[in-house]
């Protein structure tokens, strides 16, 4: 078996999200609405979307939740020939949708999952990137502990000698890391040395250099992303956004890419009545990646970051499942029904 040439691949954990309707708190739950994601898969979505063959790599429950959760991600458009099935279980994550300024949190209930246990050998690394156009990864799979972040590495190492270019989402999860006193900044820093294109701010950054970043706006943002490519001269590609919360179902964002010797920031949008945040990161992933496999400038693949992450506040769950039609929609300025 091999994966299919020119896709982006993608390797990481899929997962059950439960969250309870109505925006209660988990203690009043009666009934729970189920999502999948993870990270990787969801940027994969997002391509296949806009009409990039994607293909996964990862290892699900061998059980009801696991088949939902493959079938999902096939229904998706996302290649799932080398997504196994094992024992175990799925890793879940409970999501309490906040309110106003009562914010939303996270808990994960994902350790020891069939993925967690899972170690490099369990994955056919080589066949899966015969032919691929790029490697998919974040910072959450190596959170997950030694054997997953010695698996990233692994497959790392594979597309590099492989001529593949790798793009790496920081996506920090203190509570993961946490979990079994991981060393972020050690382990981080070898992926990201195989990487082409880093999706991380300021703060990620920093926490990879140990430099701080003073002052606001577009100035710190550059300096920091010059640290980036000072720090890691593999790295061809910088891109963030900048967030500010209002509160839960407003935010303003904006969208930002460096290359080394050019950027582009775009204005910031008011995203109102905000119905789900969870998966905008991996939109505006997704949004600037499909700018770069279009072979698109700097602002272009800024703005289809943007307008891939503003989108998908609207959208209930973790995959953005726009089409380039819904993005070209957006662009225009049309907020009117499409007929
Ligand atoms: O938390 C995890 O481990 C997951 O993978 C679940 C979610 O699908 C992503 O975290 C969404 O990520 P954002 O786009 O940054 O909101």
């Amino acid at each position: 078996m091999k994966g299919e040439t020119g896709s982006v691949v993608g390797f990481g954990e899929l997962l059950l999200r439960l969250t309870p309707p109505g925006r209660k708190m988990i203690a009043q739950a009666q009934s729970l609405d189920v999502e999948v994601g993870g990270a990787e898969a969801n940027v994969l979505a997002g391509l296949a979307h806009l009409g990039h063959p994607t293909m996964m790599i990862s290892r699900v429950a061998n059980n009801p939740l696991g088949r939902l959760a493959l079938g999902t991600l096939a229904s998706r458009g996302v290649d799932t020939r080398f997504v196994s099935y094992a024992d175990g279980r799925m890793g879940l994550y409970f999501l309490e949708q906040g309110q106003g300024l009562r914010a939303s949190a996270i808990s994960y209930d994902r350790a020891g999952s069939t993925f967690a246990s899972s170690r490099a050998e369990d994955f056919d690394f080589a066949a899966a990137l015969d032919g691929a156009r790029l490697l998919h990864l974040s910072g959450i799979t190596p959170a997950l502990g030694m054997d997953s972040a010695n698996a990233v590495m692994e497959v790392a190492k594979i597309a590099r000698s492989a001529g593949i270019p790798i793009s790496f989402d920081g996506n920090f999860r203190p509570q993961l890391w946490a979990a079994w006193d991981g060393n972020p900044k050690e382990i981080l820093t070898e992926i990201i040395s195989n990487a082409d294109i880093m999706f991380g701010n300021h703060q990620d950054i920093s926490l990879l250099t140990g430099q701080r970043f003073s002052g606001d706006g577009p100035d710190r943002r550059r300096e920091a992303a010059q640290a980036g490519f000072d720090t890691f001269p593999n790295l061809r590609l910088i891109a963030s956004t900048a967030r500010h919360v209002i509160d839960v179902d407003h935010h303003r964002i904006a969208a930002r890419v460096d290359l080394p010797e050019d950027s582009a920031q775009t204005g910031e949008i008011d995203v109102t009545g905000i119905i789900d945040r969870i998966g905008t990161g991996d939109a505006f992933a997704a949004g600037v990646l499909h700018g770069y496999l279009e072979g698109a400038d700097v602002m272009s693949m800024a703005r289809a970051g943007l307008g891939l992450a503003v989108l998908e506040h609207s959208l209930p769950g973790d995959m953005p499942l726009f089409s380039r039609d819904d993005l070209a929609a957006f662009e225009r300025g049309g907020r009117d029904v499409r007929r």
